[in-house]
């Protein structure tokens, strides 16, 4: 693993790291965030971000302000990519499928399952990694937005014991059921419905997952509300299990980085009563 980049932030560190990936059969980039605690020898919990559609690992790290929450509360970023990369990896014209937006499942379609393992990659190689080299004490929370949020409900329903809560930015809440999910989720995990369903959000809690305790924000003016989040089938389904959670629909947020600017405060804050008990 090569350190790419340090910058100082907040006291703590602003990391960018390159390893070769097993998992992804390619070399991947990822960010991560050291508090100042983690910098003085002492252990800390962690916050996994999982980010949207065009995103690389750094739109988070520039865009959503963490940082200076993060450090307040002790806590580590661990801030993956969202696809494979290099000239090696298939990709597609489209801004929603192939690089930018590898859904966080592990794809078993040509030619996209050759390097398309996000899922493993992010629950055992990344966390492994970030374990082995880092002051992480093993406790983790995960969140994401859009793309990413879908990737943090699904991670956290399906490895319940790895994450202590969960929380997502406007996610794609049930891909199955929308054109986004349709169009990914048929071309890494081909035409049987039950594959889908196994990283659907909603179709994992209604098939009996448990959930960690969850916090969901969804502006109200986001434009891609209507047609691709499902936020009320979420609702719903939360409610229907009756879940530890909070779904707040936030007036006139849209789906930016200025939305998750506004309420990462909140989330990393709902982390840390889990992360530091
Ligand atoms: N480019 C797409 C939308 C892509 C998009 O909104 N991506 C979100 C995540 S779903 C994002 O975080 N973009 C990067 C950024 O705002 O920094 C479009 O115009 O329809």
């Amino acid at each position: 693993m090569k350190l790419v980049n340090a910058v100082r932030c907040f006291d703590g560190e602003q990391r960018r790291y390159e390893h070769l990936s097993d998992t992804l059969n390619c070399t991947m980039q990822f960010s991560l965030y050291l508090p100042p605690k983690a910098l003085q020898g002492k252990h800390v919990p962690a916050v996994v971000w999982l980010s949207g559609l065009t995103c690389s690992d750094e739109n988070f790290s520039s865009k959503a302000g963490a940082q200076r929450v993060a450090a307040r509360l002790g806590i580590a970023l661990i801030i993956p990519d969202t696809s494979p990369r290099g000239d090696e990896v298939a990709d597609d014209d489209a801004y929603d499928f192939g690089k930018g937006a590898g859904f966080y499942v592990n794809a078993t379609q040509a030619p996209w399952s050759q390097h398309y393992q996000m899922y493993d990659y992010i629950t055992k190689e990344l966390l492994d990694l970030c374990h082995t080299h880092f002051p992480l004490n093993g406790k983790l929370s995960i969140s994401g937005h859009s793309m990413g949020g879908h990737g943090a409900l699904i991670m956290a329903l399906k490895e319940h014991d790895q994450f202590r809560s969960v929380s997502a930015f406007a996610p794609i809440a049930h891909p199955s059921a929308c054109p986004w999910g349709h169009k990914a989720f048929s071309g890494y995990l081909g035409d049987d419905r039950a594959q889908w369903h196994a990283y659907d959000a909603v179709e994992l809690m209604r098939q009996g997952h448990k959930c960690p305790p969850l916090l969901v924000d969804q502006g109200s003016a986001d434009n891609f509300l209507a047609e691709q989040l499902n936020f009320s089938t979420l609702k719903e389904t939360v409610e229907a299990r009756h879940f530890a959670a909070q779904l707040r629909l936030q007036d006139g947020y849209d789906h930016s980085y200025y939305f998750i600017a506004s309420f990462i405060e909140d989330h990393l804050e709902f982390h840390a009563t889990y992360l530091n008990d």
